[in-house]
């Protein structure tokens, strides 16, 4: 079976308070795009599940994401069942596209359909959740206002025929961030957005979506305090508002970050600028939004 495995942008993320399991409160609108990755899943007769990737540095041991999948299928479904997965990756790690948690989510519902659908819906979304904070919202295929530590999903499929007229570009500067790193830096501040705050701007803000107009309240607090260790995300921004750009941000802890336009000639402007601040360490890519009528299953 082989699959694709978006990956996501966050357009909007508050991070409102450290809860007492150490995690983070967050409100965020969450995106997947049709950019991503590949992954072929095939059954296998061994003792063990087998994991390729044409990238060198992701890991292949047990530390990555599709083999805790694995793992995690096994336990819920009670099922003896061993794969063979082979991973063509395209979304850069450590960039806050979220492709590791995609990467088991699309894992985890490849083996489930391979097996006859073992697992319920919110069978589903439990291993999700054990597997990461980001996992769950790759259950949604859509739009999806994420709050909790990342759990508590609302799907906004309001916001999917706006969000497609926009061409999203994606700066990828090349080098790792951190989540957890970051997320200790917060901590260690201690300075959070107010929640009901929060909540009236992310409103405002899926109401412009909706009038096709929504630069002015894109939010992202890990990008903030991202960008007081790397100047080059506020130089970035500002260059960009100075053509007309201004609906960008740092998705999720970054390194990555992204622009929507609506113009083909703001693609040359970008890739221009791209050269000029990264100076050939890093890149741009074109994609947009993932839509309703995009297949999730590329070939049973
Ligand atoms: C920041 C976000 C925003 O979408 O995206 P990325 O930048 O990773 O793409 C996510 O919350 C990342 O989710 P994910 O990468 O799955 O995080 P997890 O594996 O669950 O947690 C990694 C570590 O980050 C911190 N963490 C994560 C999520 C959260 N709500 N609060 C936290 O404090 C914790 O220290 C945790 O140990
Ligand atoms: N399938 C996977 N693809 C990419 N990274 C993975 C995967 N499984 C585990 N990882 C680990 O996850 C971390 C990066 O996570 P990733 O999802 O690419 O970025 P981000 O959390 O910034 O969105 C790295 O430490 C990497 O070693």
């Amino acid at each position: 079976m082989k699959l694709f495995s978006p990956a996501k942008i966050n357009l909007f993320l508050a991070v409102t308070g450290r809860r007492p399991d150490g995690y983070h409160s967050l409100l965020s609108l969450v995106a997947p795009l049709a950019f991503g990755d590949d992954l072929e899943i095939v059954e296998c007769s061994g003792e063990s599940d087998q994991l390729r990737c044409d990238q060198p540095g992701i890991p292949l041991d047990g530390s990555n994401l599709i083999l805790k999948a694995a793992n995690s299928f096994r336990r819920k479904s009670g099922l003896d069942r061993h794969f063979e997965f082979t991973l063509t990756k395209r979304i850069p790690s450590g960039g806050g596209f979220g492709g590791g948690s995609s990467n088991a989510v699309c894992a985890l519902r490849g083996m489930n359909q391979l097996c006859g659908n073992p697992l319920s819906a919110d069978d589903l979304f439990e291993v999700a959740e054990e597997l990461g904070s980001d996992c769950p919202l790759f259950l949604v295929d859509g739009p999806v206002v994420m709050r909790g530590r990342g759990e508590k999903l609302q799907p906004a499929p309001e916001l999917a025929d706006f969000l497609q007229e926009r061409r999203v570009h994606l700066f990828n500067p090349g080098f790792f961030s951190s989540t957890v790193d970051l997320f200790r830096k917060m901590a260690e501040r201690g300075k959070y957005t107010a929640s009901d705050f929060a909540e009236k701007q992310l409103e405002d803000l899926m109401r412009s979506i909706q009038k096709g107009d929504f630069g002015w309240t894109m939010r992202n607090d890990l990008g903030k305090l991202l960008a007081t260790k790397y100047l080059f995300y506020d130089t970035l921004f500002a260059l960009l508002r100075k053509i007309g750009l201004s609906e960008c941000a740092v998705t999720g802890s970054g390194s990555g970050a992204f622009v929507l336009s609506r113009r083909e000639s703001d693609r040359k402007k970008m890739a221009d600028l791209c050269d000029q601040l990264l100076d050939g360490e890093g890149f741009m890519i074109e994609t947009r939004f993932l839509g309703n009528k995009d297949r999730l299953v590329t070939q049973p």
